[in-house]
């Protein structure tokens, strides 16, 4: 054994809590020293049974077993680790073994294999790596807190028959790994659905990645999905993975899966039956483990029947159906809907029920609700502005939902003026006008607008990010 060399040091953040075990002393004693010198917190431990003891006392980063020990040898420490789900970098030093144990090594999850004697560099290496594995590991881990203190913790709001009969598809739905096909009009909670699946699902600790289908350039939508290889078309300047290769062991939710074109149809439905996904410009393809939920607004079987969608696209992913009720047909449902929404765009874990006059519900209860759940999200985020935080009256609302109802087909008036409004408060309003005109319906909303389809897509999307970034 080396000497340990400058560049082998740890450095703050480097360091890491090691559990070393050998049954021989002099080794115990040198590779105690020499990995507390390296700068890692070192437990040393002479046998199996020493080590284990200290596995179930304390957490470690990593921990570094010889194999041949009597009693509980190397191996009985790797299956305690192994049945009890600790968390731990598993790597092996030994001076017997061959390349059978190697693979079994590694087949039963250790993260590397030394064979003594090694330099103190060498083992100085493999924790450099285990170090930035963890530390990438705690970045995801922190992101993922941030990101769900923004979303929010996922909720299905609803007690009404309709939506009882929803929750109760997501519970039996979830465990399994069938893919489903939620539908609805916009702003429904199809995507709220889908993560409420993931979350249900034994999937939950990997990856939920959703996808608007509606949203991605035509020229962008399978390099995206499926990743590409470094030069495969002008400006891949890099390799990239896919997002159904970043969903690898988790959910893919395709939203809108009636705006893929004709040829992605074609290569997501072998994606869907082979499991297997390359990237653009590549020739080798590899498998993914991902389960799908895809959502539409669209009647996807007139969409088959006029020839736009493939009619075995439609049957692989119609497994299992769950459609949404619009916001008018569960009207018993608006009153809680609105509490909940302003609790999470005032960021509060709930609100006083009272908070919404009556005069403010009955309102909300005769309005029609074209753009859904998110149009209420809007109305009540305004409702909240305006009131200055008291009780929500009906002047509160937006002039969208305090209008009467049939006069929708007036020209489109921003009627509200009583707060001055940002263009894009304006430009919300008048999209939301108009897609209540049109029933929910996007592609006619869009014709209507003269904004490409894609665009209106883009802009729900950045309204409902706009909610969410407020609700953090
Ligand atoms: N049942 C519900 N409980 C709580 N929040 C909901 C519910 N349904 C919808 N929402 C909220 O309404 C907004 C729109 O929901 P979501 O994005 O899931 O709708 P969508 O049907 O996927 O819309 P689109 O068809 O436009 O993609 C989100 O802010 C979501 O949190």
């Amino acid at each position: 054994m080396s000497s340990r060399t400058d560049d082998a040091s740890a450095k703050g953040a480097q360091r890491l809590r090691l559990l070393f075990v050998d049954d021989e002393a002099p080794i115990r004693m040198v590779m105690g020293d020499e990995l507390e010198q390296i700068g890692h917190d070192v437990t040393v431990c002479e046998g199996g049974q020493e080590a284990i003891d200290a596995l179930s006392e304390n957490a470690y980063d990593a921990v570094i077993t010889d194999l041949k020990m009597p009693g509980i040898d190397g191996w009985g420490v790797i299956e305690h680790i192994n049945k009890q789900k600790i968390e731990t970098d598993i790597i092996i030093s030994t001076g017997h073994g061959g390349i059978e144990d190697a693979i079994r090594a590694i087949r039963s999850g250790a993260y590397d294999f030394l064979r003594k004697p090694y330099k103190i560099v060498e083992i100085a290496n493999v924790l450099n790596r285990v170090a930035a594995k963890r530390s990438l590991e705690n970045r995801a881990m922190a992101l993922e807190t941030e990101l769900q203190s923004v979303r929010g913790k996922t909720q299905l709001i609803g007690e009404t028959e309709p939506m009882q009969r929803v929750k109760t598809l997501v519970e039996r739905i979830a465990p399994t790994d069938s893919s489903v096909l939620i539908l609805g009009e916009t702003g429904t909670g199809k995507e709220v659905v889908a993560r409420s699946i993931h979350e249900h699902s034994s999937r939950s600790k990997m990856p939920f990645v959703a996808v608007n289908c509606g949203a991605l350039p035509d020229n962008l939508v399978e390099s995206e999905l499926f990743g590409h290889k470094k030069g495969a078309f002008t400006g891949a300047e890099t390799p990239r993975k896919g997002l159904i290769e970043v969903a690898n062991g988790g959910t893919l939710f395709l939203d809108e899966l009636g705006e893929l074109d004709k040829s992605m149809q074609v290569k997501m439905l072998r994606f869907l039956e082979s499991g297997e996904v390359r990237r653009v410009g590549e020739n080798e393809s590899f498998n993914v483990d991902v389960r799908v939920v895809c959502a539409t607004n669209r009647n996807l079987q007139d969409m088959v029947a006029e020839g736009s969608f493939r009619e075995d696209l439609f049957f692989r992913v119609n497994t299992f159906e769950i459609r949404l009720p619009s916001l008018r047909e569960r009207k018993d449902d608006i009153h809680e809907l609105a509490l909940f929404l302003i609790a999470r765009c005032t960021k509060r874990a709930s609100v006083r029920r009272d908070l919404i006059s009556p005069k403010a519900v009955e309102m909300m209860r005769s309005h029609d609700w074209a753009g859904n759940v998110r149009e209420l999200a809007n109305a009540v985020e305004h409702a909240v502005i305006l009131s200055g935080g008291q009780t929500i009256e009906p002047e509160h609302l937006p002039g969208s939902v305090s209008r009467k109802a049939g006069s929708s087909d007036k020209p489109f008036l921003v009627t509200n003026f009583t707060h001055p409004l940002t263009l894009r408060e304006i430009e919300e309003e008048v999209i939301m006008q108009t897609l209540e005109k049109y029933n929910g319906d996007k592609p006619q909303t869009s014709d209507e607008l003269g904004i490409a389809l894609k665009t209106l897509y883009n802009k729900l999307n950045q309204y409902q990010n706009h909610d969410q970034a407020d609700a953090a």
